[in-house]
């Protein structure tokens, strides 16, 4: 079974984190099928991607930490991280909207994924937070430059420094959240929040997104990700983040 699922309509494609038992965890194997959908979802006709976790559990819960764990030195962290890097900044980048739908939680990484893309929206039921400082370590791909791009710094430091979770009606009002999805089923919800987007042209929404992101110079973000992410692997194979991982994977 695919680890990424994409799913093609007329409009919208959606690619869905299908690992519903790990809380849609991301292992290397997610990586790789992300840019794989991220590069079918290029050339198809669609004008948006959504990006959405299975079930309503969790939209991502960051890294696999069943699998992440085994990473100890910094040299073993930088390379996953790096990877993961190179797919948050390929969802930045990206010539079409995208969107975040977090039909659950998102944690850790899972924030990062979210932030990468333009838009936010999210179930009432859930949560979000850059939980990286509560486990010894900082947002490791690269999410914190991309958080500073699209919140105002106090917000975006608040959020980082703090590692609060926050719900839905707080990320919101924050302005992490740009709309919070009150029908059922969700991905109704989502198709009708984003029905105003879809009206017009592809070539209406890719000019206004390239407006956005040419003021954003990928060599200059991507430099601050690499830093961000370097700082991240050295902190990786301190004792303290070793000791957060084993205490969550452990807990009875
Ligand atoms: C590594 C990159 C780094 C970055 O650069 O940002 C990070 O992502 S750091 C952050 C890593 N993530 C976490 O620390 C989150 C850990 N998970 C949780 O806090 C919670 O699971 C949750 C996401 C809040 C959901 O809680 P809940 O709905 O109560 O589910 P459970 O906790 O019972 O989990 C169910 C099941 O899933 C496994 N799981 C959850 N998250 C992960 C994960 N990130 N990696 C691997 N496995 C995960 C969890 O162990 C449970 O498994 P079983 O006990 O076998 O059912």
């Amino acid at each position: 079974m695919k680890k990424v699922k994409l799913i093609e309509e007329k409009d919208l494609t959606w690619i869905v984190l299908n690992r519903e038992k790990l809380r849609n965890a991301i292992d290397v194997d997610v990586m790789d099928q992300l840019l794989e959908a991220l590069h079918l979802a290029k050339i198809n006709t669609s004008k948006a991607v959504v990006l959405i976790g299975e079930g309503n559990a969790a939209f991502c819960s960051g890294g696999d930490l069943s699998v992440f764990h085994e990473l100890k030195t910094e040299q073993q962290a930088l390379g996953m991280l790096s990877k993961m890097q190179n797919v948050l900044e390929e969802i930045f980048y990206f010539p079409k909207l995208t969107v975040s739908a977090l039909n659950g939680t998102a944690v850790g990484g899972g924030c990062e994924l979210a932030t990468s893309c333009d838009l936010r929206i999210a179930a009432p039921h859930v949560k979000v937070g850059f939980i990286q400082g509560s486990l010894g370590i900082t947002t490791g791909w690269g999410g914190a430059s991309m958080l500073y791009e699209r919140l105002p710094q106090p917000v975006a430091m608040e959020m980082l420094m703090t590692s609060r979770v926050y719900k839905a009606d707080e990320a919101r009002a924050l302005g992490f959240l740009q709309g919070i999805i009150l029908k059922e089923p969700f991905i109704e919800g989502v198709r009708e929040w984003l029905a105003p987007y879809l009206k017009v042209e592809n070539g209406v929404i890719a000019a206004y997104k390239h407006r956005f992101v040419d003021k954003v110079s990928r060599d200059d973000l991507s430099t601050r990700m690499k830093e961000e992410v370097a700082l991240c692997a050295k902190l990786w194979e301190t004792d303290e983040h070793h000791q957060a991982v084993d205490a969550f994977l452990n807990r009875t």
